[in-house]
Parts: structure tokens; sequence; C-alpha cells
């Protein structure tokens, strides 16, 4: 089985909660490629959003995004067609994110939700794997602009 990487980012309001998520990845043994930022000076979230959804859409694996509410991140991700970004702030979201709607992108919100928590949301995420069946036909209608 090939080896799982998570890609992360954030903006500056994020940054604190992004340096944890990612050491949660890495004791955990998974693969985990950083687009930034790489220090706390204050950024545009939509510049890693795009930079973190280009990466998931060319490597296929699963992204996360933490600005201060997840709201900013979540707006730009789902701009860009192939991404669904889910802002989750709990357990029964992340898990249902995945289940039913096969989101590829978690949104996180430093201001919002705790380290602890956060993890928690964020292993349920990656853990957790689409259900398909019914709720493939809704993605597609999620896609289709007709
Ligand atoms: O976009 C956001 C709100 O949905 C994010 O939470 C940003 O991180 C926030 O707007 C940044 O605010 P700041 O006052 O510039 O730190």
């Amino acid at each position: 089985m090939s080896q799982l990487t998570v890609a992360i980012g954030s903006d500056h309001a994020g940054f604190s909660l992004k340096e944890i998520l990612r050491k949660h990845l890495e004791d955990r043994g998974i693969t985990v490629q950083d687009v930034g930022p790489f220090d706390t000076c204050s950024v545009d979230y939509p510049v890693y959003a795009k930079k973190l959804c280009k990466y998931v859409l060319e490597e296929g694996c699963p992204g996360v995004l933490v600005c201060g509410t997840g709201i900013g991140m979540s707006m730009t991700a789902n701009h860009i067609p192939g991404i669904r970004a889910a802002v989750c702030a709990n357990s029964y979201q992340a898990r249902m994110t995945r289940l039913h709607n096969d989101a590829n992108v978690l949104c996180l919100g430093e201001r919002v939700t705790g380290p602890g928590l956060a993890a928690e949301i964020l292993d349920i995420f990656i853990d957790t794997q689409f259900e398909g069946g019914r709720h493939l036909r809704r993605i597609e209608l999620i896609e289709n602009n007709d």
C-alpha cells in the first residue's frame, strides 16, 4: 500500500494550528506536504488556499486548510473545480462530509476549534472512506452547471 500524503496550508491566523496538525500527522507516519506559510507574518488566505488545492488536484491526496474561522479558506477552495472543501467544527461533520460529500479538503478555524478537537476531526477526516451510491449522484449534481 502506498504511503498516504496529506497537504496542509494556512494563513497567519491558522499558522499555530497548522504546525500542531503537521506534527500530529507526522507522528502518525503520514507524509505531509506543507504549502506554507512558514512564519507568522500576516498573509492573504486565498493565496495559500489556491496553492494547496492545486497540489491536492495534482496529487489526488486530501488537504487541510487552517485560517481564523475556516470560512475564508473554504470559500476560496470551493471556487476551484474538483475541490469539495468542508468547514468542520466537530467529529460528526468530519465523518459525514467524507461519507456523503467525498470532501477532499478539510477547513479548520484556529480561532474556533482547540488543538485536541482539531486533531480528532483531522483523524476522522482522513480515516473515513466515501460511501458512494446515491451520494455519487449528488456530487455529480454539484459539479453539473446545466
Ligand atoms: O477568512 C477568514 C474569515 O473567514 C479567516 O479567518 C482569516 O484568517 C481572517 O480573516 C484573518 O483576519 P486578520 O484580522 O487579518 O488576522
